[in-house]
């Protein structure tokens, strides 16, 4: 199994040291367009294989496509992180592009590849992947719901005093500050309602922190994040090559399912061996489905920007 990360930087660079240290490939590739800057970090990181006892073998290059062929997974973190203040859909200018050259660069060496979009505004790159490539729409999984309902689960656990895994909790919808959906009523405690255990100001402090969790990390590192995001996306490499069939909130094409067409959202699939194979319907109330459809009422405004420059 060989896995491509394309980015070096924050995130890239812990994708491929989650990836390495579960042995999740034999052959691991770095790619960054910074001359040197994904062969340090290959080198570094394979200084530690003898430490951690792993035998990935992490390869890092500058912009050589050639040494990415017959990837399995291909993961995109390249492009701009956002700063203080900034909102994820601000990227977009400059992400895209970087995104698209990327995507047809991969394909030249990786037909038939899954790719995994981190690149913000996560939602849109998704989209902008799966148009850019042609694939079949199960081969293009978008990260972010892994993050985000890992951030709820933390501040769930926050505040009910309790251990994280032994949550079960959900986000869907947009990957974005106001476009995220915690679903606090699908929120359980080894299955008992979390709402039986917190008020509805807990509820609602819970359902805001993970809305502005990748805003909140941004203001205090001056960068955004890379831990969460880098074990969020590692999750679902380990299900696509362990077949693992798991349930995990991922940005995927929607073809009327959630009400929706035309449009990749967060939404929980089933991920195995062929990239996603499942959409499992939630049930949403019409109040939850309303709140889905004005987050891709937004998606779809970013969407937009992509056919107005040219990028699809
Ligand atoms: N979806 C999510 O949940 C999530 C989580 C965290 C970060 N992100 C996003 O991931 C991206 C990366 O974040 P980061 O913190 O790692 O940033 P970073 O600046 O640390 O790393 C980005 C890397 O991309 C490289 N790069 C730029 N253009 C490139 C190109 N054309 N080809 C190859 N490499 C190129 C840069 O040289 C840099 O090393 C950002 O867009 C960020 O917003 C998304
Ligand atoms: O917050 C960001 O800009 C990065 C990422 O999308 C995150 O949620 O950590």
């Amino acid at each position: 199994m060989k896995i491509t990360v394309v980015g070096a930087g924050a995130v890239g660079a812990t994708c491929a040291d989650n990836i390495a240290r579960k042995e999740l490939a034999e052959e691991l590739i770095l790619l960054d367009i910074r001359e040197g800057f994904a062969e340090g970090k290959a080198i570094d990181m394979m200084q530690t294989s003898a430490l951690l006892g792993f035998d990935t073998k992490i390869k890092g290059v500058t912009n050589d496509y050639a040494s990415t062929a017959d990837s399995s997974v291909v993961i995109i973190t390249s492009g701009l992180p956002r700063k203080p203040g900034m909102t994820r859909e601000e990227l977009i200018g400059t992400n895209a592009g970087i995104v698209k050259g990327v995507t047809e660069n991969i394909l030249k060496y990786s037909p038939n590849t899954i790719f995994i979009v981190v690149s913000n505004p996560m939602d849109t790159m998704n989209y902008l992947t799966l148009k850019t490539s042609g694939l079949p729409k199960n081969r293009i999984l978008g990260m972010g719901g892994a993050l985000d309902s890992a951030r709820f689960k933390y501040y769930l656990s926050q505040e009910l005093s309790c251990s994280p895994s032994d949550l079960n909790a959900v986000v869907i919808g947009g990957h974005g500050d106001t476009t995220m959906i915690p679903l606090i009523r699908h929120a359980t405690w080894n299955s008992i309602p979390v709402t039986n255990f917190l008020t509805p100001e807990q509820q609602e402090k819970v359902v805001s922190s993970t809305m502005v969790g990748g805003a909140t990390l941004t203001k205090l590192i001056g960068t955004s994040a890379w831990y969460a995001p880098g074990a969020g996306t590692m999750a679902m490499v380990e299900s696509i090559v362990r077949d693992e069939k798991r349930l995990i909130s991922t940005g995927v094409y929607l073809e009327g399912e959630y009400k929706q067409q035309d449009i990749s959202l967060v939404v929980p699939v089933v991920i195995g061996k062929n990239g996603w194979e499942q959409i499992v319907d939630f049930s949403l109330t019409d109040s939850e489905q309303e709140t889905f459809n004005k987050s891709a009422e937004a998606v779809r405004g970013m969407n937009q920007v992509l056919s107005d420059s040219n990028f699809i």
